[in-house]
């Protein structure tokens, strides 16, 4: 009797699920992601007369940050919160909130709230408490959260040296509720501590969104996103949350 050669088939894992909104430049994806931002709130403030939003750091979203300021909706109902914050005075160069003072509270958007997570106390664990009462009671949950990224694949201030086992990204796949809303992160990568929020409550934002620029981060985000084995904080940010999130990229 012949022996049936056994065949194996190797099944290559899918990708995480991702909505892609491509641009051929920065100027084109920064209007188009004000404008849907700018939808986003108005769907909410017309859901519960108010609206909350948590907005990432860094150079990218200067652009975006100015083309959302002029945007037509009720900003004085409209909350808004660093996803994540440098500890550093706020007129410091390096600051997220100096970056949001200057590019968004300007136009129409001059009269939104404002949700600090900086203190003026020496490290972010001094001011973790006040800070993440204020957050539980008066930012969450979110109606829409932009996330950016790094090109070493850290998003908000969770970088890859904080080990996959941590907590903050452990916390995927677990209920919003219950968790805490920011933590403080000290890591070799940056020159000062952070205070972030948690993943936990950025996917309490129904409208989540992912702005990365350029070629060589969208290779380290599809790498991520291809291979079960990334221990990248990104891939933890894709795979926990419950709505696969919009990218917004340009080259
Ligand atoms: O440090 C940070 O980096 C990321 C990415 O910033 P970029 O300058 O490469 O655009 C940002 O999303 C985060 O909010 C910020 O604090």
């Amino acid at each position: 009797m012949k022996m049936q050669a056994e065949r194996l088939t190797v099944i290559e894992p899918l990708p995480l699920p991702l909505h892609e909104k491509l641009f051929d430049d920065g100027e084109q994806l920064a209007l188009a992601l004000a404008r849907q931002v700018a939808a986003d709130l108005r769907a909410a403030l017309a859901r519960h007369g108010e609206a909350s939003i948590a907005l990432s750091g860094g150079n990218t979203p200067k652009r975006f940050f100015q083309l959302l300021s002029q945007q037509t909706l009720d900003w004085a109902r409209v909350t808004v919160l660093p996803i994540d914050e440098r500890w550093v005075p706020a007129e410091h160069p390096r600051s997220n909130e100096r970056l949001l003072r200057e590019h968004l509270f300007q136009n129409n958007a001059a009269v939104a709230r404002f949700l600090p997570l900086y203190r003026p106390v020496d490290t972010p664990e001094m001011a973790l408490m006040p800070v993440l009462t204020k957050i539980a009671n008066e930012g969450l949950p979110l109606d829409v959260a932009v996330l950016g990224m790094g090109e070493d694949g850290h998003t908000a201030s969770l970088f890859p040296d904080l080990g996959h086992d941590n907590p903050a990204l452990r916390e995927i796949g677990l209920q919003p509720r219950g968790r805490a809303p920011v933590m403080s992160v000290r890591t070799a990568a940056m020159p000062e501590p952070r205070m972030t929020l948690t993943l936990s409550a950025i996917f309490t934002a129904p409208a989540l969104y992912l702005h990365i620029e350029g070629e060589s981060k969208r290779a380290v985000l599809d790498a991520a996103r291809s291979d079960p084995r990334s221990t990248l904080p990104i891939r933890a940010a894709l795979a926990g949350a419950s709505n696969a999130p919009t990218l917004y990229w340009s080259p």
